[in-house]
C-alpha cells in the first residue's frame, strides 16, 4: 500500500516476540490462521485481559474484549440472535433511510465528506439500536463515544504501568504517578455516559429499535434482569464495534474511487444498466446483479482492511503448531494486512483491481471470503450487517454513491489537479484515510431532483 504502510514485511509466516512478558504469535499465513484460529479454535479464542481494559470497565461490558466463557458466550448468543440475517433484513429500512441522508448531505455540501462518512455507520446503529437520531459528531453520545474509545492507547502493555504492574489498579487515582489510572476513570467515566445518554434522551421513543423492543417485553414481565444487563451490553459494544471500521471501509473507497477514474466508469455503466433509464435509487436487491460493484466492495476490503491486525485472540491451553511450543496465555495476531497482499495469492498486492475477483467472463471468482472480518469462534458478529452476501452497509454506501456521483480529485483556484496523497493513520479502532480534498458532483440534474424528493419524504 505503499508509502501509508506501517508494518515492516513479514519476514516469515509465523512470527514469535515477547513483550513485557507477555508471549506475542503473529499468523502471517491465511492458512495458518484458518488452521489455529478456526480448527483448533476451543484452545485459541480468548481473549487477552490487560489489566487497563478492567480499570475502564471494558471486560465485562464490551463483548469485543471478554474473555472466553459462559459470560461472553451467553452475549455472543444475544448478539447473533440480533445480527442474524432475517433480522438483518427487518433493519433494512433503517440502512436505506440513513444512506439516503448520505446522498443528501454529500449534494448540499460535498466538501464536508469525510464528516458525513463517519456520521453514516453511527446514525445507522443508534438508530437501530436505541431509536436515538443523530445529525452531527457534536451530539453527545458521539462524543462520549469518541472520548471512551481513547481508551485503547491504555491497552498496549507498555502504555500504561498497570499493565505491567496489575497492582497499580487498585491505587487511587489521586496518589501521584497513577496518571494511567486517572486517565482510566476517566475513559469509565465516557463509557458510561455512552451507554446512558442514548437510553435516557432517545428522541423517538416510538421508533422501532432493539432497546425499545426488549422495553416493550420488559413492561410485561418478559425479560429477566440477566437478559436486560445482556441486551444493554450488546447495544453498547455493537455501537462502538461498528462505528469505526465501517467508516475506514467507506472512507478506503472513496479515496480509492477518487484516483482510479476507470474502475469508477466501469462500476457506473454496470448501475446505469440494471437500474435503467428510469432513473432511481439503488436498493439491496440490485446486489445480485451488480458483480463489479461487488468486486469493487471485495477489493476495497482487501486492499485496506480496518484492522490490519485484528483483534488478538488468547490461547487457553498449551499447544504445539509446525514443531513449535506455544503456551497458555499467549496473544495470537492475525496479520489480516500480510494475508490480503500475500503475492502468492494477489498479483500486484498494492495496486487496487477489482477485476481481480472477477473471472473471464466478468463474473464473481470463489475468492469471496473477506479476511477483514477475522477468524473462528471471534469472527466478527456484524458481517451480515457489515457485509455478508446479501445485506450490509458498507456495500449499500458503495452502489449509492456510485450511483449517484462523479468522484474526482479537487481543482485548485488554476484548474490544476489536487494530487491525492496515501497516507492511511491507524487510530486504535481502524486504519483511516488521513483527510483528503475530492470532487463529489451529482452525475445529472434527473439524480439531484431524486435525492432532493426521496430527502423529503424519508
Ligand atoms: C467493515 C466492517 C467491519 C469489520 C472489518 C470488522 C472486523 C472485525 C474483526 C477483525 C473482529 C475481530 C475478529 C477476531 O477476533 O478474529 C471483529 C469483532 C467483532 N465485530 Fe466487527 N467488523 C466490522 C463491522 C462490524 C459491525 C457492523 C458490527 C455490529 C453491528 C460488528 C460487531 C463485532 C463484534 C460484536 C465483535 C466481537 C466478536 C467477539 O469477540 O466474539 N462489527 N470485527
Amino acid at each position: 500500500m505503499g508509502r501509508n504502510v506501517t508494518y515492516t514485511p513479514p519476514v516469515g509466516d509465523l512470527i514469535y516476540l515477547n513483550a513485557l512478558g507477555t508471549d506475542i504469535l503473529v499468523l502471517n499465513k491465511r492458512e495458518d490462521a484458518e488452521e489455529l484460529l478456526e480448527r483448533r479454535a476451543r484452545s485459541y479464542s480468548g481473549r487477552t485481559q490487560i489489566p487497563a481494559m478492567r480499570a475502564m470497565g471494558w471486560d465485562t461490558i464490551n463483548i469485543v474484549f471478554m474473555d472466553y466463557g459462559e459470560e461472553w458466550r451467553a452475549h455472543r448468543k444475544a448478539c447473533q440472535q440480533l445480527l442474524n440475517l432475517d433480522k438483518t433484513r427487518s433493519y433494512e429500512d433503517v440502512y436505506l433511510r440513513h444512506v439516503h441522508k448520505l446522498l443528501e448531505r454529500l449534494l448540499d455540501s460535498p466538501e464536508d465528506f469525510m464528516h458525513y462518512n463517519e456520521l453514516f455507520p453511527i446514525g445507522i446503529t443508534l438508530d437501530a439500536l436505541y431509536g436515538y437520531q443523530v445529525d452531527s459528531l457534536d451530539d453527545p453520545v458521539v462524543v462520549a463515544a469518541q472520548k471512551s474509545a481513547e481508551g485503547t492507547s491504555l491497552l498496549t502493555p507498555s502504555a500504561a504501568y498497570m499493565n505491567i504492574f496489575p497492582f497499580l489498579r487498585h491505587i487511587p487515582p489521586w496518589i501521584p504517578g497513577s496518571m494511567a489510572r486517572r486517565k482510566a476513570e476517566k475513559y469509565a467515566h465516557w463509557t458510561r455516559e455512552m451507554q446512558r445518554i442514548p437510553l435516557e434522551d432517545r428522541e423517538n421513543t416510538a421508533a422501532v429499535s432493539t432497546i425499545s423492543d426488549m422495553l416493550e417485553r420488559k413492561s410485561v414481565g418478559g425479560v429477566s434482569p440477566e437478559e436486560e444487563k445482556i441486551l444493554y451490553n450488546v447495544a453498547y459494544t455493537l455501537y462502538g464495534a461498528a462505528g469505526e471500521t465501517t467508516v475506514s471501509s467507506t472512507g478506503t473507497f472513496l479515496h480509492m474511487i477518487a484516483t482510479h477514474p476507470a474502475v469508477q466508469k466501469k462500476a457506473q455503466e454496470e448501475i446505469d444498466r440494471v437500474i435503467g433509464t428510469q432513473f432511481r435509487l439503488p436498493t439491496f436487491g440490485d446486489r445480485a446483479s451488480l458483480p463489479y460493484v461487488e468486486a469493487i466492495y471485495r477489493e476495497v476490503m482487501r486492499y485496506n482492511p480496518p484492522g490490519h491486525l485484528g483483534v488478538p485472540h488468547k490461547t487457553t491451553e498449551d499447544d504445539v503448531y509446525k514443531g513449535y511450543f506455544i503456551p497458555k496465555g499467549t496473544a495470537v495476531f492475525s496479520n489480516i494486512w500480510a494475508m490480503t497482499h500475500d503475492e502468492e495469492k494477489y498479483a500486484d498486492p498494492h495496486e487496487f483491481k477489482p477485476e481481480r475477483f472477477l473471472d473471464e467472463n466478468g463474473q464473481l471468482n470463489d475468492d469471496a471470503r473477506v479476511l477483514a472480518y477475522g477468524f473462528g469462534r471471534r469472527a466478527c458478529v456484524g458481517k451480515y450487517v457489515a457485509s455478508a452476501t446479501e445485506r450490509l452497509q458498507v456495500w449499500i454506501a458503495i452502489v449509492s454513491i456510485l450511483a449517484c456521483f462523479t468522484i474526482s480529485k479537487a481543482e485548485d483556484e488554476h484548474g490544476n489537479e489536487i494530487e491525492i496523497d496515501d497516507e492511511y493513520e491507524d487510530n486504535g479502532g481502524g486504519v483511516h484515510k488521513k483527510p483528503f480534498k475530492c470532487s463529489i458532483v451529482p452525475r445529472s440534474d434527473l439524480v439531484r431532483k431524486l435525492i432532493e424528493e426521496v430527502a423529503k419524504t424519508e
